[in-house]
C-alpha cells in the first residue's frame, strides 16, 4: 500500500527475526489482514511498529517513534486533512480522545476498515464511540486482533449479539506461536 509503508521485504524480515530470535507482538504473517475486502479509509488502533497502518492511532511514544522513523512519515502533532491515499497519518494520542476528532482533523465520514489491535479493554468502548460518532456506515468492517489470546471477551459477546453487525470468526494462532487466536471481521450493518 504505497512507498511510505514498510516494503514486502521489511515485512518479511520482521516475521523472520519474530519467528526465529525475538518474539514481538505484530499481527504477523499467519492471521495478517487477507482476508479484508479492499478498503479506502482505514483507521488503525495500537500502531506499534507499523507492521501494518494507514491512518493510525497510537498511545506509546516508543513506537510511535519506530514509525516515523521506518515510513519517514511525518510527526503528525496537528493533523491536516488526511486527503491522499496511501499516506500514512499518525496521531500519537489516546483512541478514546481522537476518535471523537476524526471528522475535523482529518476529514473523514466514515471509516471503510478499522483494525482494532491496541488494548484490548478498549475495543469495545471505542467501538461504541466509532457508532455513536457516526464513523461507521452501511458495510464497514472491523477487524479486531487478538480476541481469544490475551481475549478481548466482552467485545465479541457485542459484535456477536448486536444485530447490528455480521460476524466472522477467523481461527489462526498469536502470532509467531501455537496459541491459539484469531481475528474477529464484523460488518456494521446499519
Ligand atoms: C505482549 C503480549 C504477550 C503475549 C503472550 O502471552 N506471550 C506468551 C508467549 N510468548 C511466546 C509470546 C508472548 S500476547 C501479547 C500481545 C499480542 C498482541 O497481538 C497484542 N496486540 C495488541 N496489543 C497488545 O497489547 C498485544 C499483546
Ligand atoms: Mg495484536
Amino acid at each position: 500500500v504505497g512507498e511510505r509503508r514498510p516494503s514486502q521485504r521489511v515485512i518479511q524480515a520482521i516475521d523472520q527475526f519474530c519467528r526465529q530470535k525475538e518474539w514481538a507482538m505484530n499481527v504477523g504473517d499467519e492471521k495478517g489482514m487477507h482476508h479484508v475486502v479492499n478498503p479506502a479509509t482505514v483507521l488503525e488502533l495500537g500502531t506499534y511498529c507499523g507492521y501494518s497502518t494507514l491512518i493510525t492511532l497510537e498511545f506509546n511514544p516508543h513506537y510511535a517513534q519506530l514509525l516515523y522513523e521506518s515510513t519517514e512519515s511525518e510527526r503528525v502533532h496537528k493533523p491536516k486533512r488526511c486527503d491522499v491515499f496511501f499516506q500514512v497519518q499518525l496521531v500519537e494520542e489516546a483512541s478514546g480522545d481522537w476518535i471523537p476528532k476524526m471528522r475535523t482533523e482529518f476529514g473523514v465520514e466514515t471509516f471503510d476498515l478499522v483494525f482494532l489491535d491496541h488494548w484490548k479493554d478498549r475495543y469495545l468502548p471505542d467501538t461504541k464511540l466509532l457508532e455513536d460518532c457516526g464513523l461507521l456506515r452501511k458495510g464497514s468492517v472491523l477487524l479486531a486482533d487478538n480476541v481469544i489470546f490475551p481475549g478481548t471477551p466482552e467485545y465479541l459477546e457485542y459484535v456477536r449479539s448486536s444485530p447490528q453487525y455480521e460476524s466472522q470468526y477467523f481461527q489462526s494462532h498469536l502470532e509467531y506461536t501455537k496459541v491459539e487466536d484469531g481475528l474477529e471481521k464484523s460488518v456494521y450493518l446499519d
